[in-house]
């Protein structure tokens, strides 16, 4: 097993992401952040903290979108389902979707899918912890990336938190 992030250097990654957010969206107004169900939502719980202490208390909508039911390969296997929450309207707005992972990009299409049933956002952007590169099989990029990695297919990457874990750590394990 190989370690990949640190809980020093995921904390300081997710400070620069927070800000390189920041720097392209300067009215908080019109942004939206919204963690996909289920593992995003640990790293897009701490974006939007770090977010709120730079907005200094100007509100920003933040929700959690599940795209079980939009996954490609729905028919095939079963899923267990989590809750979409979005209590505000996405319409005209700059999304900003959180995920910790990005390897093939399926999840990031079928988001889109389960994001345009709330509406017609102006722009959706993708921030990511963790950007496996030359894996995607849909041409899909991130705009925000914690750290790229090469790998191969048989390697695997964990990302674990101090929520499910003993400690915030990225690692990669050999198939
Ligand atoms: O770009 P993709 O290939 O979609 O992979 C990225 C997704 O994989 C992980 O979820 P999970 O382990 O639930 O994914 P999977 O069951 O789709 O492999 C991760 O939390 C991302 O959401
Ligand atoms: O390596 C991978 C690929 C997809 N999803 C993960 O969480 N890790």
């Amino acid at each position: 097993m190989k370690l990949i992030l640190k809980p020093e250097e995921i904390a300081i990654t997710i400070r620069r992401l927070a800000h390189q957010i920041v720097e392209n969206h300067d009215d908080f107004s019109k942004i939206a952040i919204i963690g996909l169900q289920p593992r995003g939502i640990f790293l897009s719980n701490r974006i939007y903290t770090e977010i709120q202490k730079i907005s200094k208390g100007q509100p920003i909508d933040y929700g959690k979108l599940d795209i079980t039911f939009y996954r490609d390969d729905v028919r095939n296997e079963l899923h267990a389902a989590n809750e979409t929450d979005i209590p505000f309207s996405i319409e005209g707005k700059d999304v900003i979707l959180i995920d910790d992972v990005l390897y093939t990009g399926r999840t990031t299409r079928a988001a889109f899918d389960a994001l345009l049933d709330y509406g017609r956002p102006k722009k959706v952007e993708l921030c990511v912890l963790i950007d496996r590169r030359f894996t995607r099989e849909f041409p899909i990029q991130a705009d925000y990336v914690g750290k790229y990695i090469d790998s191969f297919e048989t390697q695997k990457v964990l990302v674990r938190w101090t929520e499910n874990s003993d400690k915030d750590h990225v690692t990669m394990t050999e198939g």
